[in-house]
């Protein structure tokens, strides 16, 4: 607040004695104008759009009333599950574009093919924020072959092959990872960043120097294969960090918020970690089914990924709307999956329910999928399983708090008073 006072009275000082402030609301009108101009004239010739949901841009506030939506935009889509409130199809205008949110398994397709009718459709957004947090070399900033070309490197270095070694590691407690803490890496993006690339740095060096003797985790076997720069590889790291933490955690705190109210749950899965003896191996984390649908009904319902944007490239239509060139295309992983059937993510069972809607094509897509399919998706199902293993065969805990929470804020998942646990031997 007092940043945004002291920005007023600089504007003040500084625009005042050239012009009074009805020229500064005409001029910031005349600038409303100007970016609406071209969106007007979109909305106008585009044919059938998708209704809108927000009734601020009706109000006679230039600026003002696009800004309002773009705050109604993170609350829709934090709200998306609501289906008798926004239905399955829904715009937002903002200030010089629009966003069209699709909640139902065409708009997941949509999103994850970025094709309709054959044709290429959509295309990732570029957006400078995200080059500030994960790098401009980071792969999921990178677009088309160059994509291609930086992913089929980075497969190996988290492949079952190396997830396996690093289990056995685990297992062996040799290999200290941070599970599980619930943080906020993503909120402190930018200066995570700024904080792990010398780190980074340091140890490329070390480990080109040692020529990475008897290393086998995911930074030396890029800096092994030699083909990724060291900007490169710094960036491929700060993302693996930042994608893989906050998602995993989330993923595992919001298991062991649930199991306290399903015992039914914990039994079952106790039962079965009580079958499998150690020390695993991948294939023995792989056998674990109930856990692994257990984690599946974990994501459903608390999806640690809401949704993801594209840009439309082309004018394509849908259930008989037009989707404009330039607008943007939000599909909505976690509302599809919540609207499938079940609110309270206690019944694993359903994945082994051929005909539920989890399984029908792009129902339930917490990695995503198609080119941008999550690079960690073994890696995380790997982490998470192997700590409740852990923590269900050593312990039982309970919430001390009266009422625990999971919510969006807006978009990444947080937790009452970081929703403690108390824990007691079994
Ligand atoms: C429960 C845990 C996780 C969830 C729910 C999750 C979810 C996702 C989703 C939905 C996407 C697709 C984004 C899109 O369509 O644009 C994605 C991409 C990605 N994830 Fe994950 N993720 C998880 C864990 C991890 C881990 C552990 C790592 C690192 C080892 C990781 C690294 C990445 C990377 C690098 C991409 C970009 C892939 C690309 O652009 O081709 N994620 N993740």
């Amino acid at each position: 607040m007092g940043q945004i006072a002291h920005l007023l009275q600089t504007a003040k000082e500084a625009l005042l004695p050239y012009a009074t402030w009805s020229d500064v609301a005409m001029a910031a009108t005349a600038v409303y104008v100007a970016f609406a101009i071209p969106m007007i004239v979109k909305r106008l010739t585009a044919g059938r759009l998708p209704p809108k949901t927000s009734v601020l841009v009706d109000l006679p506030l230039p600026i003002l009333g696009p800004l309002c939506n773009l705050v109604a935009y993170q609350n829709v889509l934090n709200q998306m599950e609501q289906k008798e409130k926004y239905g399955d199809i829904m715009r937002i205008p903002l200030l010089t574009t629009a966003a069209i949110i699709m909640v139902n398994t065409d708009g997941v397709r949509l999103g994850i093919t970025c094709r309709q009718d054959g044709k290429k459709v959509l295309g990732t957004q570029t957006l400078e924020s995200m080059n500030t947090l994960w790098g401009r070399k980071a792969l999921v900033n990178l677009r088309g072959p160059e994509h291609g070309r930086v992913k089929k490197l980075l497969h190996p270095t988290v492949s079952v092959k190396r997830v396996a070694k690093l289990l056995v590691q685990i297992w062996d407690g040799t290999f200290a990872a941070p599970l599980c803490v619930p943080g906020s890496a993503f909120s402190r993006g930018k200066k995570a960043r700024r904080d792990l690339l010398p780190i980074i740095q340091e140890i490329i060096e070390e480990r080109r120097a040692s020529s990475c003797e008897g290393m086998t985790d995911t930074l030396s076997e890029m800096i092994k294969q030699g083909q990724l720069s060291d900007e490169e590889i710094r960036d491929q790291m700060v993302t693996i960090m930042l994608a893989g933490y906050e998602t995993t955690a989330a993923l595992t705190v919001v298991a062991l918020h649930l199991l306290p109210q399903f015992p039914q749950v914990l039994a079952k899965l106790r039962r079965e970690q009580d079958s499998i003896q150690g020390p695993l191996d991948w294939a023995k984390v792989e056998s674990m089914a109930y856990m692994h649908n257990f984690l599946k009904e974990v994501l459903r319902h608390h999806s640690p990924a809401l949704g993801f944007s594209r840009t439309i490239t082309d004018t394509f239509h849908v259930g008989g709307y037009t989707f404009p060139k330039g607008y943007i295309l939000q599909y909505a992983i976690s509302a599809v999956q919540k609207r499938c059937e079940g609110p309270r993510g206690d019944h694993p069972e359903r994945f082994e329910d051929l005909a539920s809607p989890v399984n029908r094509p792009y129902g339930f897509t917490p990695f995503g999928g198609g080119e941008y399919l999550c690079l960690g998706e073994r890696f995380a199902r790997m982490e998470a399983a192997v700590l409740l293993r852990t923590l269900i065969q050593r312990y039982n805990w309970e919430h001390a708090a009266k009422d625990p929470r999971v919510w969006y804020s807006p978009v990444f998942m947080k937790f009452t008073d970081d929703l403690p646990l108390i824990f007691t031997k079994v």
